[in-house]
C-alpha cells in the first residue's frame, strides 16, 4: 500500500502557470520566453533535443534556478515571491540520485524528512520504505545499492514531504527493463492527487505515461497539448523534426 496522499490544497489554479520565462547563461539563452499552463493532477512529459532547455525548465520549476525574466506560479502561489513555502510541496527525482551514499536508506529519509518538518516522520518513512520494497535493506549504506534500488529510494525521498508536484528528470536513464517496470508500478501507485512533470528522451514511454505532452527546442515551446487532442504519429514526426534543430 502506498502511504496516503493528504488532500491537495486545491486552489483551483493550474499546478504550474509560467509566462515569458527567460533564463540567460551569459550569452546563451536556455529558456527563451516559455509560456506553460499545467492543470492540477496532469502528467506532463517534456521532450526535445539535447540542449533544448528541458533540464533548465525543470530546475526552474523545482525552484533550484531563478528565471532571468518572466513569472511563475505553482499551485496558485507566486513562486518567485514564496519559494520556501512552495519548495516543501515539490518532490524532485533525477537521474542523479541526490542521496548520501554513506548513510543508510532510513538515515537518508530521516534527514530529508527533518529538512521539511523539523523532525523526521518515522511512520511515513517506514511506509515509504515498504512501498519501494527496501524495508529489508533499510540499515545498509546506500552506496551498496544497485542503480535500480537507488532510483526506488529516490522516489521515497521525493515523496517524504508528501508533495503536490513531482518533477522527474529522465528517471529511467540507466534502469534495466525490470527496474523500469518496477519504477512504472511505483509511479502508478503514487500518482493519485499529484501533478507530475517528466523530462524524457524516450518518446514512447513518455507519451504512454502522460496526459499532456510538450516539445521544446532552442529554449522555446514548440508544442504543448492535451494528449487527447494529439495524433500520436503526427506528434512523433514533429518530435523527430525538432531533434535536428540543435541547441539553444
Ligand atoms: N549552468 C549553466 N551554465 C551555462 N550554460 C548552461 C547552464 N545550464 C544549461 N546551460 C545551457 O543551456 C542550454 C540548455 O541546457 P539544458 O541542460 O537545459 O538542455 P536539455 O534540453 O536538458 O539537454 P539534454 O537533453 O542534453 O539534457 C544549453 O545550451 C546549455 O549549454
Amino acid at each position: 500500500m502506498a502511504p496516503e496522499k493528504s488532500a491537495p490544497r486545491r486552489s483551483g489554479a493550474p499546478a504550474v502557470y509560467a509566462h515569458g520565462l527567460v533564463k540567460q547563461f551569459g550569452p546563451r539563452r536556455a529558456l527563451d520566453g516559455v509560456d506553460l499552463s499545467v492543470p492540477e493532477g496532469a502528467f506532463l512529459s517534456i521532450f526535445g533535443p539535447n540542449g533544448a532547455g528541458k533540464t533548465t525548465l525543470l530546475r526552474t520549476l523545482a525552484l533550484l534556478s531563478r528565471p532571468t525574466r518572466g513569472s511563475l506560479a505553482l499551485m496558485g502561489v507566486d513562486a518567485l515571491d514564496e519559494p520556501d513555502e512552495l519548495r516543501a510541496r515539490i518532490g524532485l527525482i533525477s537521474h542523479r540520485s541526490m542521496l548520501y551514499g554513506d548513510l543508510s536508506a532510513q538515515e537518508n529519509l530521516e534527514f530529508f524528512s527533518a529538512l521539511y518538518r523539523g523532525e523526521p516522520d518515522r511512520g511515513r518513512i517506514r511506509e515509504l520504505l515498504e512501498l519501494v520494497e527496501l524495508d529489508h535493506r533499510r540499515h545498509d549504506a546506500v552506496r551498496t545499492y544497485s542503480r535500480g534500488m537507488q532510483q526506488r529510494l529516490s522516489i521515497a525521498r521525493a515523496l517524504v514531504n508528501d508533495p503536490d508536484l513531482v518533477l522527474l528528470d529522465e528517471p529511467y536513464s540507466g534502469l534495466d527493463p525490470h527496474a523500469a517496470e518496477l519504477f512504472d508500478e511505483l509511479i502508478a501507485r503514487v500518482r493519485e492527487g499529484r501533478t507530475f512533470i517528466m523530462v524524457s528522451h524516450d518518446l514512447e514511454k513518455g507519451f504512454d505515461l502522460c496526459t499532456h505532452a510538450l516539445i521544446m527546442a532552442r529554449g522555446q515551446v514548440v508544442v504543448c497539448a492535451d494528449k487527447a487532442g494529439i495524433d500520436r504519429a503526427a506528434f512523433r514526426e514533429l518530435y523527430l523534426a525538432t531533434v535536428g534543430m540543435g541547441v539553444a
